[in-house]
């Protein structure tokens, strides 16, 4: 049968997600749902009448839900399950400014994805990430392999542009990895970084590394004060869209995202940014790497930080 994936929420990341997995052409159909009466369907027309320039045959449904879960019966049978919904940040905000407004979404997104959806892998973007990426797995009780978040491929996607940037080389010789939390704790690894497959380390010196690494922790923030009404989205989509085509496609790639750690780096019981093998059934297994002792000292740091605040949000 045919790939179904509903994105839940149809604001800026989720409708460029949506289009961005109606264009790859992998999926019978893409459902995009919103409370917004009209607008998710009034995306799914636009984006179906791109079909014929863009050359994919990929149905777009889009349905408006009610608070008592009205409308969820069109997310039936997806495969994967995007959860955009949720405030973005103001300019001067920390994404853990988001938390209770975003716990509420996401909390009533996650029962009615484990009512209709009840075999989907959940891919969770809201924000704070590593929180609504654990109260989704609370809500839906689905195995945490099938719940994820999506960050680190994000976070590392920055990181690797702005070397490229620095050392004025092509984006694809430049390789680098994010680990750790989507927020104040995250880990940019420069030694697993490499630029045409040598030692980042040896292309530019330790200093300009460190403005790169807190560049990218502050990747985000940067685009929030630009735009001034919203957040990133273009790399954001691109990021989750990647990963939900890996599941629909159990391609088995190698991907940085926010997955169930339970005993790797001698950390367990915590939603934290990692590389993980994404297929058919979520997280197919955690990869570990070696790390530096400073970048494993920060990885746990970071692991300590999100635990508590995932600790909160149970009771959210
Ligand atoms: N994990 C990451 O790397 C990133 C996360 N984000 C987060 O993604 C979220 C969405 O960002 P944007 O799309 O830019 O915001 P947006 O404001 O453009 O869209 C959010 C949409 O969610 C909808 N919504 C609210 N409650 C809902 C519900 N119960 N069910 C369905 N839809 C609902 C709203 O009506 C709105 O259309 C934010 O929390 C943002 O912080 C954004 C960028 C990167
Ligand atoms: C909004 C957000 O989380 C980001 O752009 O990183």
């Amino acid at each position: 049968m045919g790939k179904k994936v509903t994105v839940v929420g149809a604001g800026f990341y989720g409708s460029t997600t949506a289009q961005r997995l109606a264009e790859y052409d992998v999926f019978d159909t893409v459902v995009i749902t919103d409370i917004v009466e009209g607008k998710p369907a009034g995306l799914a027309l636009d984006l179906n009448q791109s079909r014929a320039v863009e050359g994919f045959e990929t149905k777009v449904v889009g349905v408006t839900t009610g608070p008592n879960g009205e409308g969820y019966e069109a997310i039936e049978g997806s495969d994967v399950v995007v959860i955009t919904a949720g405030l973005p940040r103001k300019p001067g905000m920390s994404r853990m400014d988001l938390l209770e407004t975003n716990a509420k979404i996401v909390r009533q997104v996650a029962e009615n994805v484990a009512k209709y959806a009840p075999n989907a892998v959940v891919i969770v973007v809201s924000n704070p990430l590593d929180e609504m990426t654990a109260l989704a797995q609370l809500a839906t009780q689905f195995p945490k392999n099938r719940v994820l978040g999506q960050a680190g491929m994000l976070d590392t996607a920055r990181f690797t542009n702005f070397v490229a940037e620095a050392l004025n080389v092509p984006v694809k010789s430049v390789k680098t990895l994010t680990l750790g939390s989507h927020g104040d704790t995250m880990v940019p690894v420069p030694s697993k970084s490499t630029v045409n497959g040598k030692p980042l380390r040896e292309a530019m010196p330790a200093e300009q590394i460190e403005e790169l690494v807190v560049k990218t922790r502050n990747g985000g923030a940067e685009v929030v004060a630009l735009l001034k009404t919203g957040s990133a989205y273009y790399a954001p989509s691109a990021a989750a869209a990647r990963m939900a085509r890996a599941v629909a496609e159990d391609s088995g790639e190698v991907m940085p995202v926010c997955a169930w750690v339970d005993g790797q780096y001698g950390i367990s019981g915590v939603y934290l940014g990692v590389e993980a093998e994404i297929g058919a059934e979520g997280v197919k297994r955690v990869v570990e790497t070696d790390l530096d002792a400073d970048e494993l000292a920060a990885l746990k740091e970071a692991a300590e930080a999100v635990r508590a605040k995932q600790a909160d949000v149970a009771n959210m």
